[in-house]
């Protein structure tokens, strides 16, 4: 093992990373709480602001993926699409089978140069986590509590207020509104049955609400939907914490794009349009599992530098503060403080090992 990959594999530096994007991420949700004055006096600055401080927090986990691990991300589609990416507002639908789907979805907005502004239909509980849901809170992303009774109005709302948004954005939006797991699949598939609608092998049924409002209420400002499937090579299962232990994966992501004028405007025609689509992205995903490939050529889009600068910068201005702290915690700790400190970080490159290479070739079921 050569020893690069050996300190990635270190719990030591997994806990620098941590530190590094919780610490920066707090002066960063501070720094956009600062920008609160100035969405009265010129809204649309305030919003172009907020775009590049949240790009701070959200290149991070990019430069984690594309740098730290060197995940590389391969992109099916036709090259007259491809001109247009990042040149327009876009609804992108996506499956979910994968804790690090998003992570690889915000590679390409990275790639495309919309990272800091794009967008999702998210769960309510995510706007309290700490630095994302905040960070999230001053980008207009717009929650649901997938209760309709209540979403049918917020959501809405939150939508019409990105009509005047001055940056270009991608919507995403996960219509299966969960992450797929055999359980899940099957209880889905009841539904699909008593609705009469043909089963899917590799998804969950679409929950259309949020699309049709979705496409309802961008219409105008969107001129877009990108169908994108995404799957990884060799059966691999990425996670967050394979990632951070340096695990190099593949990933594959289908784009087709469809022009929001061809998506019906009638909610129950818009409701069959998305199962439609959900029966070609099923049949996608076989030829996936078929062929190791998506229909289409292939490109990759190059990775750009900002996300690694980004990262540098933040490490460079809080790693300084955190050796002073360590230093002074061996002047000053007790001999027991010192050794208990050493062995948490043994005992955490070990957990860590076992988690990111554990998984490793590991077979995986047969819908992904
Ligand atoms: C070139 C490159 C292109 C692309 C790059 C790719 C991506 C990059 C783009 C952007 C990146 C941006 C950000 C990414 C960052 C982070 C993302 C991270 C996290 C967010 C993830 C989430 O939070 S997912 C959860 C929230 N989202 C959703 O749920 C969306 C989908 N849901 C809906 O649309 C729902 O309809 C709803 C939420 C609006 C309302 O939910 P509710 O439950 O109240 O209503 P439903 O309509 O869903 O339910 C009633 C109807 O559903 C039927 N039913 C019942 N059970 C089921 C079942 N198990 N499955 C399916 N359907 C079911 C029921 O019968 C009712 O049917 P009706 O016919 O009566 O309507
Ligand atoms: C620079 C590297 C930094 C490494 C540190 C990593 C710390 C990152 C911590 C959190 C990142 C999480 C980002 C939010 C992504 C949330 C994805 C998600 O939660 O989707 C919900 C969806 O499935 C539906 O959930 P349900 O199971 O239906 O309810």
């Amino acid at each position: 093992m050569g020893l690069l990959r050996l300190l990635k594999t270190q719990f030591l530096c997994h806990l620098i990373i941590c530190y590094v994007f919780l610490v920066s991420g707090i002066i960063i949700n501070f720094l956009q709480l600062c920008t609160l004055p100035l969405w009265g006096i010129n809204k649309q600055l305030a919003r172009r602001v907020n775009c590049r401080l949240a790009y701070c927090i959200s290149s991070q986990m990019v430069a984690m993926l594309e740098w730290w691990s060197g995940t590389e991300c391969s992109l099916y589609t036709d090259p007259e699409s491809y001109k247009l990416y990042g040149k327009e507002n876009a609804i992108v639908i996506l499956n979910h089978n994968f804790e690090v789907d998003f992570l690889c979805g915000w590679t390409f907005c990275e790639r495309f140069g919309v990272l800091g502004s794009s967008k999702v239909l998210a769960k309510q509980e995510l706007a309290y986590m700490p630095v994302i849901g905040w960070m999230w809170y001053f980008l207009e992303i717009v929650f649901c509590k997938r209760k309709w009774e209540e979403d049918r109005r917020t959501v809405a709302q939150s939508l019409q207020r990105l009509q005047d948004y001055p940056e270009n954005f991608w919507f995403l939006l996960y219509c299966e509104g969960t992450r797929f797991t055999e359980k899940k699949h099957k209880i889905s598939m009841e539904v699909a049955e008593k609705k009469g609608l043909p089963k899917l092998k590799y998804h969950l049924l679409p929950r259309t609400k949020g699309f049709c409002v979705t496409a309802q209420n961008l219409r105008g400002k969107v001129t877009a939907v990108y169908d994108s499937t995404l799957n990884f090579r060799n059966n691999q299962t990425p996670t967050l914490l394979g990632m951070l232990n340096g695990k190099k994966y593949h990933a594959d992501l289908y784009v087709r794009r469809i022009p929001l004028d061809s998506v019906p405007e009638d909610e129950s025609e818009c409701a069959a349009w998305l199962h439609k689509l959900y029966q070609e992205k099923d049949e996608f995903q076989e030829q996936y599992s078929q062929t190791g490939r998506f229909p289409g050529p292939i490109v990759t889009p190059p990775r750009r530098p900002w996300a690694l600068i980004n990262w540098l910068f933040w490490v460079g201005l809080l790693v300084c503060p955190l050796c002073m702290l360590v230093l002074q915690l061996i002047y000053s700790g007790s001999a027991f403080t010192v050794v208990s400190t050493v062995v948490l970080c043994l005992t955490g490159t070990e957990e860590g090992k076992e988690e990111g290479g554990g998984k490793e070739g590991g077979a995986k079921s047969h819908y992904c």
